[in-house]
């Protein structure tokens, strides 16, 4: 029953039988390999129109090199007080901006406002001591698994774009949240306002692939050279390419992104049907955030139940964990059986569960 995060799952069977098949004869090197162009444009096609696509091995190496196409480092990003990229990437974003810093920002379920975040570019001081904002950041889905509507980002967007600032979407989740919102890949990126996309699939059922998606190609020159000094160009550019090709044929990422978003609602309804719990932002997505009695994460954990405790920073105005009481996160993904689902349950609930 590991629910610790969509990380450690590992690839689903179309994507590793596509890196067996690609593994045989010689291919060309740096991406010069034709799956590399299958997979560019299978982009252009999902976002319905010509982009810029770079392939990457990590979601930190994505979002760092996007930023760092963006942001000067003498400049600012603004994000979430919570991002990954303030929170969990090791400085690497202001490490490939050459010393531009990150500015996080609250809001509830670590979403972003536009008053927010127009209030606080609004307040910077025009002086050359002040580092110019150049980027705003938003995480989709967020780090608390909310999911922001196409308005909403598109809100966003006006208030970064009408002050100058380019707008970046870390979409290390972006199949959840765009299959819990039902739209297009376009509606809630480039026609939204968005101008670079970090295009996560590792969590979704590849091992180990992103791609840097930039909307406006001219946006994206520096990029060759970027990915290259950052040691994410890989020799053998097929075992990205490869993986990407299989996950995005046949939609097999959606099916695997509604799946993992149907596990997370059932283990979201199940666990909100046990007294004493309930949850701090709602399961949108493929992340459950549930503050539960301490007696019954000690006995999930002891009937072998793997996940996090959370931190408590961006929980709605009235809402409280009280000592006796855990705030935790279940991550789901394409490899959440309903069994497991079942017997985590089953367990939350007192039933009888057999030895796993
Ligand atoms: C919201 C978010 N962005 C970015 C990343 C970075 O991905 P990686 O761990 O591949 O560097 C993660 C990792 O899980 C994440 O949760
Ligand atoms: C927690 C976070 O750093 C990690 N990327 C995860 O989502 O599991």
């Amino acid at each position: 029953m590991n629910f610790a995060s969509d990380n450690v799952m590992g690839a689903s069977r179309p994507v590793l039988e596509a890196l067996v098949a690609a593994n045989d004869g010689p291919m060309p090197a740096y991406g010069a390999d034709p799956l590399t162009a299958r997979v560019e444009a299978a982009f252009c096609g999902l976002f319905e129109r010509e982009v810029a696509v770079s392939l990457v091995a990590t979601g930190t190496g994505a979002n760092a090199l996007a930023l760092s196409a963006l942001v000067p480092p003498y400049g600012l990003a603004v994000c979430h007080a919570e991002a990954h990229i303030i929170d969990d990437e090791c400085g690497a974003p202001e490490f490939f901006m050459h010393g531009a810093k990150l500015a996080g920002l609250p809001g509830v379920g670590a979403k972003l406002a536009p008053d927010t975040v127009a209030a606080y570019l609004d307040g910077l001081s025009r002086s050359v001591k002040q580092m110019p904002p150049r980027a705003l950041s938003i995480s989709q889905v967020t780090e608390c698994g909310l999911v922001y509507t196409p308005d909403e980002i598109r809100a966003l967007a006006d208030v970064a774009h009408a002050r100058g600032l380019a707008v970046h979407m870390d979409g290390a989740r972006f199949a959840n949240a765009l299959v819990a919102l039902g739209c297009r890949p376009a509606e809630i990126t480039w026609k939204a306002g968005v101008d670079v996309l970090t295009f996560g699939a590792t969590k979704n059922g590849c091992l180990a692939a992103e791609a840097v998606i930039f909307f406006d190609p001219a946006q994206a020159e520096s990029m060759p050279w970027r990915r290259k000094r950052s040691g994410h160009t890989l020799s053998k550019g097929r075992l990205l390419s490869a993986q990407l090709d299989a996950y995005l044929a046949d939609s097999h990422w959606l099916a695997n992104a509604r799946h993992a978003n149907a596990m997370a609602a059932c283990l979201s309804q199940g666990l909100c049907e046990r007294p004493g719990v309930r949850l701090a932002w709602a399961t949108q997505a493929n992340e459950v955030f549930a503050i539960l009695p301490r007696s019954l994460d000690e006995a999930l954990r002891a009937a072998g139940a793997v996940y996090h405790p959370w931190t408590p920073s961006s929980l709605p105005p009235d809402e409280r964990v009280a000592e006796d009481e855990v705030l935790v996160r279940l991550v789901t993904s394409f490899a959440t059986s309903p069994e497991m689902i079942d017997r985590l349950l089953a367990v939350a609930h007192g039933r009888r569960v057999a030895a796993e």
